[in-house]
């Protein structure tokens, strides 16, 4: 079986010198664990804003591990440490637009300096690269999307598109709690079973 590996990258100053703890990848995992019905594997990296970092785990991630989808967390501002959209530029093969206009249109609803983030998708080999800004609470927000208060989403997260992007590039077929985030597939691309 071709089990779902997933690569998570904290891009963070403070948190790879141990100034504070990285909340980053316990919020990935967390957010993760409760939106995948499929089973997956995880790899994670914690790195420094310094742009030769963010590649060489980025490639690490895709090139030695196989990571089906990475995502990043930090480092996606304007600061001039903010250096992962560049990163992820310099390590792509083709970029994904749809993936960054969504997620700043997403994060509009919760922060006015939504616009402020960088972020970008792309694909390198069979992978597709997400870069999620670094506030710990942005990750549910831009992949879960909005939600009223009975639970209903009023503006899909981007996580939404995950599963069929990783089916198109030939990655396993990767199933969602619906409650949590519903993915999309036109109706030729759904098992039988999801019929
Ligand atoms: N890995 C992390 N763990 C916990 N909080 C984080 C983490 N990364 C960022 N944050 C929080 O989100 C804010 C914005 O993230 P950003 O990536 O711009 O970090 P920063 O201000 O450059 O600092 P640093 O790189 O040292 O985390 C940070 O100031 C911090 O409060
Ligand atoms: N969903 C969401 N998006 C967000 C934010 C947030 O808190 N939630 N913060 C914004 C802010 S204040 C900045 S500066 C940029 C870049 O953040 P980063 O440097 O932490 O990646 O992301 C923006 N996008």
């Amino acid at each position: 079986m071709n089990t779902l590996r997933i690569g998570l990258i904290s891009v963070s100053d403070r948190a790879s010198n141990g100034i504070y703890q990285d909340q980053g990848i316990p919020a990935l995992e967390s957010w993760l664990q409760s939106a995948l019905a499929s089973s997956w594997e995880v790899e994670t990296r914690l790195v420094p804003d310094e742009q030769s970092l963010i590649e060489q785990a980025i490639c690490e991630l895709v090139d030695e591990r196989f990571c089906h989808l990475v995502l990043t967390t930090g480092g996606t501002g304007p600061a001039r440490r903010d250096v992962t959209p560049d990163a992820t530029l310099a390590v792509a093969d083709r970029e994904m637009p749809g993936f960054g206009e969504q997620m700043r249109q997403i994060s509009l609803n919760f922060v006015p300096t939504a616009i402020l983030s960088r972020q970008v998708g792309v694909i390198r080999k069979q992978s597709l690269i997400i870069n999620l800004p670094g506030q710990p609470k942005s990750i549910k927000e831009t992949l879960e999307g909005v939600k009223d208060e009975a639970g209903n989403t009023r503006v899909h997260g981007i996580f939404a598109s995950v599963p069929y992007c990783i089916q198109l590039l030939d990655g396993p077929y990767v199933e969602t709690h619906s409650a949590v985030v519903a993915a999309f597939r036109p109706k030729s691309a759904r098992r039988e079973t999801n019929l």
